[in-house]
This record gives structure tokens, C-alpha cells and sequence, in this order.
């Protein structure tokens, strides 16, 4: 850097928070930290969208590359590979107090990323083929999708965590 500028450098070892990693370490740093914030239990969640081509990538970076790609950009990213699969999953993270360790639920729906179709509404919806079906999620009425989503599949191993808990 000193070469490029007139600016004096120093190094200082900070430990800052990243949220970069796998899936799993995201949410968990997600839960701890908010859980610093508040005396009662913490539930927080993230979704990734992760592409087997690319070894699970975008994976929890998902959000990003659709605000920079868009959805077309999406397919694009896969369709010069052979392999268009992915999943989609989501993870809630149940926190009980900022001295516990998070409890994780893991909801993964496996498919393939396909040219998009359907609703534009939310999210990666309209490239995201789930494996038995027909229609993408965004050609899917809601019903459908919750029935079946890596949401509900994370949020159904929490109902049976915490109805087990009461
Ligand atoms: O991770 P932070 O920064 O809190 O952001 P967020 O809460 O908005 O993001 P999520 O991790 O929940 O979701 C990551 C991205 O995936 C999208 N997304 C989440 N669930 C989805 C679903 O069921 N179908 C399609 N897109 C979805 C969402 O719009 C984001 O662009
Ligand atoms: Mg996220």
C-alpha cells in the first residue's frame, strides 16, 4: 500500500466480525450476536441458494449475486456446466441466551437452476426447479411451495424442537 500512496499504513490485529464461512457458521455467529442484544431466547434464520457446480456457491452469498446478476444471470452462471444442480436451504437458529450455543435446523430442498419462469416477485424463485416437479417455485402457487420448501422443512425440525423443549 505505501507504495501506491502517500498514506502511512499500520497493521492492527482487530478481530472483527466477518459472516463469511459455511452456511452453518454464518447463522451461528447471526444468533450469538443477537442474542448479545436481548435477555430473551433468539431465533434468527438464513437462507443459501447453492449451486453444485460451484462446490456450494453462492450458497449464503445468494443474496448479492441476484441484486448484481439478477435471475438471468443466475441460470447463466450454470449453463456453460453440465451439472444444474443445487438446493436451497434454510437455517433457523434458536439461541436461548446470549451464554448458549445456538441450536440449528437445517431445511434443504434439492433441485435444479433453471432459465427463469414465472412470478419475478421474490427472491430466486423463478430459477429454482424443485427435484419431482414440474414448475419452478415462482410458477407454483404458495400453498404448493410451502408445502415442500426449504423453509418449511427448517421450520418444521424447529416446531419439533421446541414443542419437545416446553
Ligand atoms: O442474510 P441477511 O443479510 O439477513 O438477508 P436476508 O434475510 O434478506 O436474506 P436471506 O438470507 O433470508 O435470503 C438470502 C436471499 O435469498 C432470497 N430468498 C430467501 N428465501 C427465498 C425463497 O424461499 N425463495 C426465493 N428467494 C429467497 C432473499 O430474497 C435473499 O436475496
Ligand atoms: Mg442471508
Amino acid at each position: 500500500m505505501e507504495d501506491v500512496t502517500n498514506f502511512e499504513f499500520d497493521n492492527l490485529k482487530l478481530d472483527l466480525d466477518e459472516y463469511q464461512g459455511t452456511p452453518e457458521e454464518i447463522v451461528t455467529k447471526k444468533a450469538k450476536l443477537a442474542a448479545t442484544h436481548t435477555d430473551n431466547p433468539v431465533l434468527v434464520e438464513d437462507v443459501s441458494l447453492c449451486f453444485n457446480a460451484y462446490k456450494g456457491l453462492p450458497g449464503p452469498y445468494i443474496k448479492d449475486f441476484l441484486k448484481q446478476l439478477g435471475t438471468e444471470g443466475l441460470y447463466k452462471m450454470v449453463s456453460g456446466f453440465d451439472d444444474h444442480t443445487a438446493y436451497a436451504q434454510c437455517i433457523f437458529a434458536y439461541c436461548e441466551n446470549k451464554d448458549s450455543e445456538p441450536v440449528l435446523f437445517v431445511g434443504k430442498n434439492e433441485g435444479k437452476i433453471v432459465e427463469p419462469r414465472g412470478d419475478t416477485s421474490f427472491g430466486w424463485d423463478p430459477v429454482f426447479l424443485p427435484d419431482g416437479y414440474e414448475q419452478t417455485y415462482a410458477e407454483m402457487d404458495k400453498a404448493t411451495k410451502n408445502s415442500i420448501s426449504h423453509r418449511s422443512r427448517s421450520v418444521a425440525k424447529l416446531k419439533e424442537y421446541l414443542q419437545t423443549e416446553e
